[in-house]
């Protein structure tokens, strides 16, 4: 790391508690004949308030880890733990409670709903959610607090994304899973959306796990975690953050 990049770096608490553990997790896709180990038995913490980069080639495994996490996708075997509670055996019902109160996403694409505004947008999750914040207010901390009447097709892709980190951050969700959520950006909105996730992980205390090809961005984590053929090859801590700005790849 060079003397610029460490200055504008943060120092780190060491870890909290667990918020998440997976133990043995593994996923196999069945294809008719065909069985796809995507995911190996593995076992993963996920501690409150860290903000966590999963790093690994197309196809290694990551969105099919993520997606577990979320409650997206059922493992094949192993045990989800979600603070005290065992989310293995969960049924959809359960699930779908635990995702809409205690996970945001945030995919490569935004899928906003065209016809509404970003406020709009924003306010189909605060409105079936126990405690949000107000939609405006999420809109503000993403930068948008000009743009609430905007249709989707009146925002930049970089602004289109903001809303869809809005909407994911405005029911305060424990959990925040991005999946290459700059990966249809340019490079300079791209690093935008990085620095409004870094934000609302510092601010919030919200839990970030963002999925990338791109190991530049690895500096801004508290932990890498590098996946290979559905394994966990290998994982880094970082005593120090770089901010999203210092970057360059
Ligand atoms: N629904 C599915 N059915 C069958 N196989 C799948 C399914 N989803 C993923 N796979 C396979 O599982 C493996 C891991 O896929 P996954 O999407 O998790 O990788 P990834 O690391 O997220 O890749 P990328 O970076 O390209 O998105 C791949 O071999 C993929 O082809």
């Amino acid at each position: 790391m060079n003397a610029t990049l460490q200055a504008a770096s943060a120092e780190r608490e060491p870890p909290g508690e667990t918020l998440y553990q997976l133990i043995q997790v593994s996923k196999t896709y069945v294809m008719g004949e065909l069985e796809v180990p995507a995911l190996k038995p593995t076992d993963l913490a996920l501690y409150r308030g860290e903000f966590m980069v999963l790093l690994g080639a197309s196809g290694s495994g990551k969105s099919t880890l993520l997606n577990i996490i979320g409650g997206l996708d059922l493992p094949s075997g192993g045990t989800l733990r979600y603070l005290d509670f065992d989310l293995t055996d969960a049924d959809d019902a359960t699930l779908t409670r635990f995702r809409r109160r205690h996970v945001g996403f945030v995919f490569q694409f935004y899928n906003l709903i065209p016809s509404l505004t970003a406020l709009e947008n924003v306010q189909l999750v605060t409105e079936i959610s126990d405690d949000p914040m107000d939609a405006a207010e999420a809109l503000a901390l993403v930068g948008l607090q000009e743009r609430l009447h905007h249709f989707p097709a009146q925002l930049s892709g970089g602004e289109q994304q903001r809303v869809a980190i809005a909407r994911a951050i405005a029911k305060r969700p424990h959990l925040l899973l991005c999946d290459e959520p700059t990966g249809a950006l340019d490079y300079q909105t791209g690093k935008l959306v990085l620095t409004v996730l870094e934000r609302i992980n510092r601010e919030l205390g919200t839990t970030t796990v963002v999925i990338t090809h791109n190991a530049a961005i690895a500096a801004m984590a508290d932990r890498v975690v590098r996946i290979g053929s559905g394994r966990i090859t290998g994982i880094e801590c970082h005593a120090t953050r770089a901010s999203p700005e210092d970057i360059a790849w």
